[in-house]
């Protein structure tokens, strides 16, 4: 084959592989209208017009398990993540406006990441001093989000404290969802949400203790709980849906309970530390090496 044979035969080949991609493109674009159109319809059905009344944490959680699932080949797993926190956003945004409020107490840099990571472009962000100032506006707001980092400094003491009253916004969430090596966005941070109108049941009830006397931590560890966060005698803890909890605070020595929001659990992917209580591993099922 002469030189400019060659060149002919790679023009058409890139020709032809040019002509897949505008056509899977164009596949592409034509779901995303036509998911807009599902929406429309959704709407009709959910009545999301109450504040809170879009939002479906159990359901994101059981796609992006789904997502995890039918992975393969060397797209990162994150960007697809990313992709699809970007259209979740989108759609549930034009079934009811929010913004999101962000925690700038710790690490601004990285929690302004995760919030575009998970939330993308089409939401407008409100950085607040910390935790508190955050929860305050989302309670104010009746409709926005929020997200607040998981390390706190002390001086943040125990602000899971605000979270749960009634009409008070709860944790939805946690970020990032699937941990795996290597990923954008890993700051860990918890997504606070208004009341929410989710008839999907989480995987665990997070609550507000305060221990008195013995260290609650081995009996909530052996009631298949983990201690999230802790300032002093205040800790945040996560318990499996249907534990006994009256019965655990007795055992365990603590009191003042409140449930302060609740989560499904993510997914932990490879060589990474995740804690059990919040990251079922998947390896074999992610498509990933
Ligand atoms: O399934 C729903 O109820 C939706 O509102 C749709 C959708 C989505 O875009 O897929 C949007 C928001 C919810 O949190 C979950 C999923």
């Amino acid at each position: 084959m002469t030189k400019n044979s060659a060149n002919e035969a790679d023009a058409a080949t890139l020709a032809r592989i040019r002509q897949t991609i505008d056509e899977l493109d164009a596949e592409m674009h034509r779901c995303l209208v036509e998911r807009g159109q599902a929406i429309d319809t959704l709407i009709k059905v959910k009545g999301t017009s109450r504040p809170g009344a879009a939002f479906r944490p159990g359901r994101e959680a059981d796609m992006m398990r789904r997502l995890v699932a039918r992975h393969e080949g060397r797209l990162p797993l994150w960007t697809v993540e990313h992709i699809w926190r970007e259209i979740i956003t989108t759609f549930t945004r034009m079934q009811a406006r929010f913004d999101v409020s962000i925690d700038q107490g710790v690490d601004r840099d990285a929690l302004r990441d995760t919030a575009r990571f998970l939330f993308g472009f089409t939401v407008a962000l409100h950085g607040y001093a910390d935790a508190a100032e955050t929860i305050t506006h989302i309670r104010e707001t009746g409709t926005d989000l929020g997200l607040v980092s998981a390390n706190q400094p002390a001086s943040a003491g125990a602000w899971w404290r605000a979270l749960g009253r009634p009409s008070a916004p709860r944790i939805m969430a946690m970020s990032p969802y699937i941990r795996i090596a290597g990923r954008p966005a890993e700051h860990a941070a918890f997504v606070i949400a208004p009341e929410l109108a989710d008839p999907t049941p989480p995987d665990l009830d997070l609550f507000a203790v305060t221990a008195i006397g013995k260290d609650p931590w081995p009996a909530i560890v052996a009631a298949g709980g983990a201690v999230l966060a802790e300032a002093g005698d205040e800790k945040l803890i996560a318990l499996p849906v249907g534990t006994a909890v009256a019965a655990l605070a007795a055992h365990a020595g603590f009191e003042d309970v409140a449930r302060v929001g609740a989560l499904s659990r993510g997914i932990a992917i490879g060589d990474i530390d995740a804690n059990p209580v919040l990251y079922e591993r998947l390896d074999e099922e992610a498509g990933v090496s």
